[in-house]
């Protein structure tokens, strides 16, 4: 079976400025994968060419076994299709109910008649424990329903990969913490691949099958493994950076 994701030999960067070299991973389906270094050593730059933002230098990105890069625009359209994702800021639609922020992209994309959209949306905020919000609006909800509303909502046309960027940014720990839960679900009653951009060591210790940790300096991945192998590595930029935000303990 295809991996749901496959990079190779993959070249980025921002007009004369190489921010990515010869990177390659794979990712299986049903696996989270978070993708963490330090501040600006590409992991949104990375994102932003997985989902086809941006076009990379050079090297090849897989979706599920079918090639983005240089893929024309109909393939192209139908390999993002296969994904969804939810950017930091949520980016709902403030002046839409939540409901009709995940109809949206059901009634644009699909064929399913209205009965049928307002069925599968209120099952999604279902999914994400919000199906008693459907007719709130955006600025009405917590910083931690809003977040998990913009989950249903990349989940809405069923991806089989989700692309999440820092999705505890502004939470509070403990809505972090049930953030992160939610997150786990999905992947496996889902059975969805998950890749989330974050620096959370709590989110990554929690979520994540494992983790990529990314570098500035060789541009590139510096290690690549379960986050228990990372937090014991003998390598300097990966232990400190582990060993930087050590949680609180607080014997009682
Ligand atoms: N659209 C863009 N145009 C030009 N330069 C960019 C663009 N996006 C990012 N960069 C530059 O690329 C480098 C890597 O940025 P990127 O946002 O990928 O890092 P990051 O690891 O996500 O950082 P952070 O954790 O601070 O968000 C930075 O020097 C940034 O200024």
């Amino acid at each position: 079976m295809n991996p749901s994701i496959a990079v190779n030999h993959l070249y980025c960067g921002w007009g004369d400025r190489s921010i990515l070299e010869d990177v390659s991973f794979s990712i299986e389906k049903g696996e989270v994968v978070t993708i963490l270094g330090g501040s600006g050593c590409g992991k949104s730059t990375l994102l932003k060419h997985l989902i086809g933002l941006y076009p990379p230098r050079s090297g090849s990105i897989q979706i599920v076994g079918n090639e983005l890069v240089g893929s024309n625009y109909k393939d192209r359209e139908a390999i993002l299709r296969k994904i969804g994702v939810m950017y930091q800021s949520g980016a709902l639609f403030g002046s839409m109910s939540i409901l009709d922020n995940i109809t949206l992209p059901l009634s644009s994309f699909s064929e399913l008649d209205a009965i049928a959209i307002d069925t599968l949306a209120r099952l999604k905020l279902r999914l994400v424990g919000l199906e008693e919000f459907a007719d709130f609006f955006p600025s009405e909800l917590s910083g931690g329903m809003q977040k998990r509303a913009a989950i249903a909502r990349a989940m809405a046309l069923d991806p089989q990969i989700l692309f999440l960027d820092e999705p505890s940014a502004g939470l509070d720990p403990i809505t972090s913490a049930e953030l992160d839960q939610l997150i786990r679900r999905l992947a496996e009653t889902q059975g969805v691949t998950i890749v989330v951009v974050t620096h959370e060591l709590a989110s990554i210790a929690a979520i994540a099958d494992r983790a990529i940790m990314l570098d500035k300096t060789i541009k590139g991945i510096v290690a690549i493994d379960t986050p228990a192998a990372l937090a014991q590595s003998s390598d300097r930029r990966v232990s400190s950076f582990f060993n930087a935000q050590r949680p609180l303990r607080v014997e009682g």
